[in-house]
């Protein structure tokens, strides 16, 4: 079904148009790659690869990008998306879907960025629906238990492993003050700061993020040492108290996830080829082909105008 040959025929300029396309947007807007990433994550984890994240609500229809999780989804990942589909439909119209397109921009710039390269195979559809009520549940947050996020990956087939090494992902890219502010402002009782955290980092933070609740941009960077470069620097900063995010710094003392924080911290490589696995893996998560799906003539609507009341599918 999914094949890396897919557009050959089809449209043989599809890699390179893409390549264009990504480093001119990521060289001008730096942003852009740990952006694509997340977003690609967040889509697939939604019923799969399928571009369900890309559409707008209407009238009719609050789309998954408007649920809470989504919200600080960076508008520049959603523009890379339209720049590609929009010099991908002057070549060839009809022929490549936003879900190929998102799946290909996410490893592209990951690679960029010095990360490892893995292959994409291609031929998915983009999805009929996209509903904001869909999100609750598969998108894991910060200050959920570990347990709790273990069994939301290990629902969509990934172990433990593949989990410990697909969060690496935070090894670039921001997060907002209110994604980790209760581990610096009155922690509990007896401390002001998570006791897991560097003193020093969660100060740091704490002076970054004073005004946050008014000043809602304010955003920390995931990883304090490298945080433009791919690489396994995220595991180190676990291994001494400088993970950003609650859930982060959790993987570094469970027994679950120890061992492979402290194996990707002692060998990049190992990160490199676990994170490009389990991508291979994410990547084809649920994936539509064939009549399930469509191509969209644009990414952020769907083919036919729909109310919202009936719809009927091929
Ligand atoms: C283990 C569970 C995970 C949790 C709880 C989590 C949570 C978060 C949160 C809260 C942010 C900050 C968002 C913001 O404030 O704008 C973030 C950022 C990010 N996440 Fe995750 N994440 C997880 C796993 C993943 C995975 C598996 C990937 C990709 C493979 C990923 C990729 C990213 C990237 C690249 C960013 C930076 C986005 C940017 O700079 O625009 N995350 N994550
Ligand atoms: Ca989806
Ligand atoms: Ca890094």
């Amino acid at each position: 079904k999914l094949n890396v040959d897919y557009y050959n025929k089809t449209c043989p300029q599809f890699l390179e148009t893409m390549g264009r396309v990504i480093t001119d947007k990521q060289l001008s807007t730096p942003t852009t790659a740990a952006g694509s990433l997340r977003l690609f994550f967040h889509d697939c984890m939604v019923g799969g690869c399928d571009a369900s994240l890309l559409i707008t609500t209407n009238a009719f229809n609050k789309a998954e990008r408007d649920a809470e999780l989504d919200r600080s989804l960076p508008g520049d990942a959603f523009d890379l998306v339209i720049r590609a589909k929009t010099a991908l439909e002057l070549q060839c119209p009809g022929i490549v879907s936003c879900a190929d397109i998102m799946a290909v921009a996410a490893r592209d710039l990951v690679t960029m960025v010095g990360g490892p390269h893995y292959k994409v195979r291609l031929g998915r559809k983009d999805s009929l629906v996209s509903r904001a009520s869909d999100v609750e549940g598969h998108i894991a947050s910060p200050n959920m238990t570990l347990d709790k996020i273990i069994s939301m990956f290990e629902s969509k087939g990934l172990n433990v492993q593949e989990m410990v090494a697909l969060s690496g992902a935070h090894t670039i890219g921001f997060s907002h003050c209110s994604e980790f502010s209760n581990r610096i402002y009155n922690f509990s009782k007896t401390s002001q700061y998570d006791p897991s955290m560097n003193p020093k980092y969660a100060e740091g933070l704490w002076k970054l993020c004073t005004n946050y609740t008014k000043d809602t941009g304010v955003s920390a960077f995931n990883d304090v040492m490298t945080p433009g470069k791919f690489d396994n620097m995220y595991y180190l900063n676990l291994q001494r108290g400088l993970g950003l995010l609650a859930s982060d710094q959790a993987m570094a003392s469970d027994p679950r996830t120890k061992p492979f924080v402290d194996l990707y911290a002692k060998n990049q490589t190992a990160f490199f080829n676990a994170f490009a696995h389990a991508m291979e893996k994410v990547s084809i998560y649920m994936t539509k082909t064939g009549k399930k799906g469509e191509v969209r003539h644009r990414c952020d609507a769907f083919n036919s105008i729909q109310t919202g009341e009936t719809k009927t599918t091929a």
